[in-house]
């Protein structure tokens, strides 16, 4: 062999053995890859397909897990019992409490019991039974009782400090021989049913966590009324202001409740005031109090008495008599008439609503309940502006008593006969009262519930004593339960398609590194 011939043969056997040691590497990656990567794609899919499982199995709403509390609103009027429910895991969220279950208990409010205390706790033995039924016989030890009475007692209270204790012991017996956590039975003030009654509309309308205006509260009873709002201006007194800093919030509250200016007890001191003019000085029987707020044709032998039996009268001095109480449905007379209840002639303060009471102007919407929300709802005066609703109003009090009897065969005559009177006190309480106009008119909404919870005090009170509505907001979630479950299912697919598109990419590599080393 020349030099060139070794040369050559030297090179060949360069690209050879080069040759012989990429043909080696692919044989060696051939085996071993495709395997691999089969075996490592389908332990990540499995883990995958796991994660996913678990994350939706771990994260789906459990089996609703429920928490309850009961309240018993004991009104002036009567006692209703209150089954709130709400996911066990999520209490201080807002609008999360449900109201569950209402029972009326039956017969009157527990301050008619005076004379005959240990009959106010037996009247709630159907309720509570009731309560046993509907709230899991596992939960019962944990749910926590509040009662809280409002007006009716503490008009006792002032009459008869004894007898409205022995109510409370009576209710409070009665209460702690149920299975149930027993919290308390006690009178609420006036500016907590106000101030609960505010938290109780905003929470359900979600407006505590939001930067949106809050919603003014107006309650009715029977024996008392309140408002309730965030005003604009400074608050002059400090018995109308309550402060309370919720999810994170300052809210800075005028309240005021009105004794003795719910409409049944109005409606006695309206009456006392009407027969103190006109029958002071006939001292015969049978004499005729003609009423304006009482439909024409209306005719009924009464006792002045029945018009005295409260403390809210007690100004008004009369001899017991009887007398005919005649309807006359005249609209404006009795708006008249029921002026003469708000004293206007004084104000301590740069503004008031009555009596001398500190009102700063209304502001923002009023969600009106209770009582004024039965009574406009009733005569159908819920949506109109006020020109018409006072139109509508004059026409209903004119309708002859026989004809509204007619129309309403199935209402309790007594709540049937003072719809106009009561209609008229709201109007008038509304517009004289707390100042509202045919502007702001509006603003005001009459509601029963929100959602499927009635609107009113108790909710408030609960969630204010349990602590369901904590000072800071809690921490949220990233993003809510749904949306997490999306991007996970998401996320994995997309990690799927990828490892087959690496997949596929690599067999198709390796198959052309193949086809290379067939050629050569
Ligand atoms: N369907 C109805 N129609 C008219 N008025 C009603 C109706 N249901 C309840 N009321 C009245 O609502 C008022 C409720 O007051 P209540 O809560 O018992 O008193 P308070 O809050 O002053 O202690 C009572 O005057 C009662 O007569
Ligand atoms: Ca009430």
């Amino acid at each position: 062999m020349d030099e060139q011939g070794e040369i050559e043969t030297h090179q060949t056997r360069q690209h050879f053995s080069s040759l012989q040691r990429s043909n080696f590497e692919v044989k060696v990656k051939n085996p071993w890859y495709r395997p691999v990567v089969i075996f490592l794609a389908a332990v990540i899919s499995v883990a995958i397909i796991i994660m996913v499982a678990i994350s939706v199995v771990q994260n789906k709403p459990l089996k609703q897990k429920c928490k309850y509390g009961i309240v018993l609103d004991a009104g002036s009027s009567h006692t209703s019992v209150f089954i709130y429910e709400w996911p066990a895991e999520k209490e201080n969220n807002t609008g999360k409490v449900r109201q569950k279950h209402t029972c009326n208990v039956k017969g009157k409010g527990i301050s008619s019991y005076s004379n005959n205390p240990n009959g106010a706790g037996a009247s709630l033995h159907e309720c509570m039974e009731e309560a046993k039924q509907i709230i899991p016989t596992h939960r019962h030890h944990e749910t926590p009782v509040y009662l809280g009475a409002t007006a009716g007692m503490r008009l006792l209270e002032k009459e008869n400090k004894g007898a409205s204790e022995k109510v409370l012991d009576s209710v409070a017996y009665s209460l702690k021989g149920y299975p149930f956590s027993y919290q308390g039975a006690r009178i609420i003030k006036g500016q907590e049913e106000g101030a609960f009654g505010w938290i109780t509309v905003n929470y359900l309308s979600e407006n505590l966590r939001k930067p949106t205006g809050t919603l003014g509260a107006l309650d009715l009873g029977g024996a008392s009324t309140q408002i309730t709002f965030v005003p604009q201006q400074k608050i002059e007194s400090h018995d109308n202001s309550i402060n309370f800093r919720l999810y994170g919030n300052d809210y800075h509250l005028y309240t005021h409740s009105f004794l003795c200016y719910g409409k049944d007890q109005v409606l006695k001191l309206s009456m006392a005031k009407k027969l103190e003019s006109t029958l002071k000085d006939k001292v015969t029987d049978h004499t005729e109090l003609r009423d304006p707020c009482f439909h024409p044709g209306f005719n009924f032998t009464r006792n002045v008495q029945s018009f005295f039996n409260t403390p809210c009268t007690e100004d008004v001095k009369m001899a017991n008599r009887n007398f005919f109480h005649l309807g006359l449905g005249n609209w404006s007379q009795c708006q008249q008439s029921i002026r003469k209840v708000f004293n206007t002639s004084y104000c301590p303060y740069s503004r008031c609503s009555f009596n001398g009471v500190f009102q700063p102007s209304v502001d923002g919407d009023f969600g009106a309940f209770s009582a004024f929300f039965f009574v406009m709802d009733f005569l159908n005066l819920t949506s109109d502006d006020l020109a018409v609703t006072k139109q509508k109003l004059a026409t209903y009090c004119s309708t002859p008593w026989k004809k509204i009897k007619e129309n309403h065969p199935h209402i309790k005559e007594k709540y049937l006969s003072e719809y106009c009177f009561s209609a008229t006190y709201i109007l008038t309480l509304l517009e004289d009262g707390y100042n509202f106009t045919s502007d702001n008119w509006k603003d005001i909404q009459f509601i029963k519930k929100i959602g499927d919870s009635d609107a009113g005090w108790t909710l408030g009170y609960m969630l204010n004593l349990t602590n369901m509505i904590p000072a800071e907001a809690p921490d949220t979630p990233l993003m809510p339960h749904e949306g997490y479950i999306t991007f996970m299912l998401l996320f994995s697919l997309l990690i799927l398609l990828l490892l087959l598109l690496f997949y596929i990419y690599f067999r198709r590599s390796t198959r052309t590194a193949q086809k290379d080393i067939s050629v050569i």
